[in-house]
């Protein structure tokens, strides 16, 4: 909008060029004071000098007429127009005299007002003075930036300017008596067109009262566009208080009212997007510290705008512990630096306690300076998309039948994990499994039955193994599982993964419940060892070639795709057979090896086994007890160990050499775990009718790294029941002296290892003496195991061992034989 506003100076010259000498003329500031005036109205006044200054007030005479000067103050005061009679303090006097005082405004905003004063002094010359006047403030009012037009009491035009007449699309001239609506449209503020009845004229006749700041659209005959304008009218009133003119006063506001227009524009569009979209906008000034969240960042957490307090804290209150401080960081690292946007994922919690992932967008404003002021941005509710992520990934990455990974994930876990193997030397394994015959069932009970099967085999798999191990479906029939870290020696990883198949093809044997029917399907698995020496696709095609053979084989069987480690299967295969059924047919013996006293007297023995196999041949336990422990053969051997010694011990009660001799049986720690062992023992002895104070049960320093309150309860049981304890080859294991204080021992044994060169290295005869030392400090008896020379026994029995066991005095014997030889005289 163009800034017209007419100097002061220029008004004041104006007014003395156009004004007789005879009509005084002034502008009035908006302050009420007199701001310049020309020389007839300085004549007319009692004030010398120019006057600029006075107010209004000190002009009129007061004490004569004060209500007419009041008027005039008060219609000044209102922005409002003033004509009528005063009376005028004059330099002779007051004196009566006409007085017009009009306000002139610029967008609304009053600028000054112009006086008119006459002296009430009828008379031609006066008359023709004030016509050349009329004329000369008629072109005065034509230079004003504002249009005026001045309408008659029945609303026609009896006066225009000129910018009054461009803006109506016309000439001063064709426009004066024309009526109200004289060829052009009116809009109203919002565009719509304006109801006749509700022209600035019509409306200010018709209400009888001025009107403000009206905004106007204008559409003149010969122009299309509308221009805009800022009105305001007043009404003129005669002598007689009668509406005489209503003045329609306007200055051009098209440039603001764009400038409106296009704001409104750009906030509906603003408002509509924001409406239209999911993201919930928040904007921080970082100078007051005033916070926006919008209505839509509320409903994101589930919250009532302003439920909780609206602070920058808020947001980071309400994230995710895993990411507040990332988040805070990403945040201030912006704000610090000289960034103008930042961008940061985090999880915001929900009010109903579940947690929202949102992408957080900020726009950093900057001063001159590169200080941040303010920072608005959006939150975008991550919601839907991380969930349709995660459905790719499921779909990309998992079996949709059994929920199992992929061929595809199987194949970038297997690529991981040889790498892995080849950096840490450890072995991996991969099962090949494919069911037998599954055509079958899918051929005679459907395709949903066998999808059914599917997922029973996909469930046993995924339980059988470690949480850690893979299991996958390859596609059909065919499932894999992935091993991991099975240890740096070959053959020991190779029994692992042997032993894991054969979990397998004992879960898959048990019957499947499908509709109607019980149904029981076998799988064939094909094994290869993978060290990260062959790639992926590798070790895939052997462990199918060695399914392949599995299935040769007769299916429901595994095979390796090593025949050395095959072969290595097949024999531990074939003992563990044989172990089992040399248990159900009796092939085990009881052996016992003698112990005597420092004066040659027995004093004990201990119970060994041995397994007599079909063909004869005598196998001792180390030759079996690992494989007995892995399979869990164990539990079974050591209660038909227990048993027959009980059974012994009972059986020599009448014997007089044997009555008192006990007999120590060595106890595996598996066998210890079992919650109910000492019910077992206890058991055996009830129930054969042993004396169990002749019973000594040996363990090894390995239960010490066990579930150690557990074993001490146990071991307290049995201790209650007369059983007692002895620690087997002490001093090679994991010893805790302050443990053995803590266990109801009865006997130390020392190792073998320490006896053997007792006489011959200083450093073996040391330990044996701390050992009989130790043991006599904590009232425990020393038996040395493993004494095969007279130096040995005479070392020992010199520190003062108890007892002494070794083929020195006699090697194990079948418990029949050692029964004859020292039961008998
Ligand atoms: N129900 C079901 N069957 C499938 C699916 N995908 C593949 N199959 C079928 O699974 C069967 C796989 O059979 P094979 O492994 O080739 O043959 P088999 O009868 O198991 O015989 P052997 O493996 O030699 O013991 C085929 O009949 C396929 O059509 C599936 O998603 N659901």
């Amino acid at each position: 909008m163009s800034q017209q506003v007419v100097p002061d100076i220029a008004l004041g010259s104006a007014l003395s060029a156009v004004a007789p000498v005879s009509l005084g003329m002034a502008v009035i500031g908006a302050d009420l004071a007199l701001r310049s005036a020309n020389q007839a109205f300085l004549d007319l006044s009692e004030h010398k000098g120019d006057g600029s200054g006075q107010p209004i007030i000190a002009f009129l005479h007061e004490s004569a007429d004060s209500a007419c000067a009041r008027s005039v103050v008060e219609a000044l005061a209102a922005h409002r127009e003033f004509t009528g009679s005063v009376r005028w303090r004059g330099p002779d006097g007051a004196f009566p005299a006409e007085l017009a005082v009009v306000p002139v405004s610029e967008h609304g905003v009053l600028q000054h007002f112009l006086a008119v004063l006459r002296p009430r002094a009828p008379g031609d010359e006066v008359e023709a003075l004030l016509d050349a006047t009329t004329q000369r403030l008629q072109r005065l009012l034509d230079h004003l930036p504002a249009g005026v037009i001045v309408h008659g009491r029945d609303s026609r035009i009896i006066a225009v300017n000129a910018r009054a007449a461009e803006l109506l699309g016309s000439s001063p001239e064709a426009l004066l008596g024309k009526g109200a609506h004289g060829g052009w449209r009116f809009l109203n503020d919002d565009g719509s067109p304006m109801d006749s009845s509700g022209y600035p004229v019509c409306r200010t006749l018709s209400e009888r009262r001025n009107l403000s700041n009206l905004v106007v659209g204008v559409v003149g005959s010969q122009r299309g566009e509308a221009a805009w304008v800022l009105c305001n009218t007043y009404l003129v009133c005669d002598d007689g208080g009668e509406i005489s003119e209503a003045v329609v006063c306007f200055t051009d506001f098209s440039e603001l009212k764009r400038a409106q227009q296009s704001l409104q524009k750009s906030e509906e569009r603003l408002r509509l997007v924001l409406q239209g979209s999911t993201d919930a906008p928040w904007d921080w000034n970082l100078r007051t510290g005033e916070l926006y969240y919008s209505p839509r960042w509320w409903e994101m957490v589930g919250l009532e705008p302003g439920e909780l307090p609206t602070n920058a804290e808020l947001w980071l209150r309400l994230a995710h512990p895993d990411d507040a401080a990332r988040a805070r960081e990403v945040f201030e690292q912006a704000l610090s630096g000289d960034a103008h946007s930042y961008e940061v994922e985090f999880q915001l919690r929900h009010k109903e306690g579940h947690w929202v992932p949102v992408l957080a967008r900020g726009l950093i404003l900057r001063d001159e300076q590169g200080r941040p002021v303010r920072i608005c941005g959006t939150n975008t509710d991550l919601t839907e998309r991380k969930r349709a992520e995660q459905n790719i990934h499921q779909l990309a990455y998992f079996d949709y039948l059994t929920e199992l990974p992929n061929r595809r994930m199987l194949m970038d876990q297997l690529h991981r994990q040889i790498s892995r193997a080849s950096r840490s030397g450890q072995w991996g394994a991969l099962l090949f499994i494919d069911l037998d015959n599954f055509k079958l069932l899918n051929d005679t009970l459907g395709h949903d039955i066998g999808d059914m099967l599917l997922r029973q085999v996909a469930w046993r798999l995924r339980h059988a193994v470690r949480d850690t191990d893979v299991v996958a479906r390859l596609g059909g029939d065919e499932f894999v599982i992935l091993l991991d870290s099975l240890g740096k020696d070959r053959n020991a990883a190779g029994a692992e993964a042997g032993q894991v198949a054969s979990k397998i093809l004992a879960v898959c044997d048990e019957p499947y419940v499908l509709p109607a029917r019980m149904y029981r399907s076998t799988p064939s698995i094909g094994v290869v060892m993978f060290d990260g020496a062959h790639p992926a696709d590798v070790v895939m095609r052997r462990a199918d070639l060695a399914m392949y053979q599995a299935k040769a084989a007769g299916r429901n069987t595994l095979r390796f795709f090593d025949p050395a480690m095959q072969a290595a299967i097949d024999r531990r295969y074939a003992l563990e057979h044989d172990l089992r059924e040399g248990l159900l047919r009796d092939e085990f013996l009881l052996y016992c090896q003698p112990q005597f006293d420092a004066d040659g007297a027995l004093a004990g023995g201990e119970v060994l086994l041995r397994w007599r196999r079909p063909d004869g041949e005598l196998v001792s336990p180390n030759e079996f007890i690992e494989l007995a422990e892995g399979t869990g053969l164990v539990l079974p051997l050591g209660r038909w160990v227990l048993r027959e010694t009980c059974k012994r011990l009972a059986g020599w009660r009448h014997n007089p050499r044997l009555a008192q001799v006990p007999l120590s049986v060595n106890v595996s720690a598996q066998q210890l775990r079992c919650t109910d062992f000492p019910e077992q023992v206890l058991g055996a002895v009830r129930d054969t009718g042993a004396d169990a104070h002749l019973l000594a049960l040996e363990l090894t320093e390995s239960v010490m790294a066990e579930n150690l309150e557990e074993v001490i309860a146990k071991m307290e049981r049995l201790r209650r029941g007369g059983v007692t304890f002895s620690i087997d080859d002490f001093g090679t294991g994991y010893s805790s002296l302050s443990y053995l204080k803590r266990f109801p021992l009865e006997t130390l044994k020392i190792d073998r290892s320490f006896v053997h060169d007792i006489h011959i290295d200083p450093d073996a005869a040391a330990i044996v003496e701390v050992i009989i030392t130790l043991a006599r400090k904590l009232g425990l008896k020393v038996v040395a195991e493993g004494v095969e020379e007279e130096a040995q026994r005479r070392f020992l029995s010199d520190e003062g061992c108890d007892r002494f066991q070794g083929y020195l005095f006699g090697r194990p014997l079948a418990i029949d034989e050692f029964e004859r030889q020292f039961g008998h005289a």
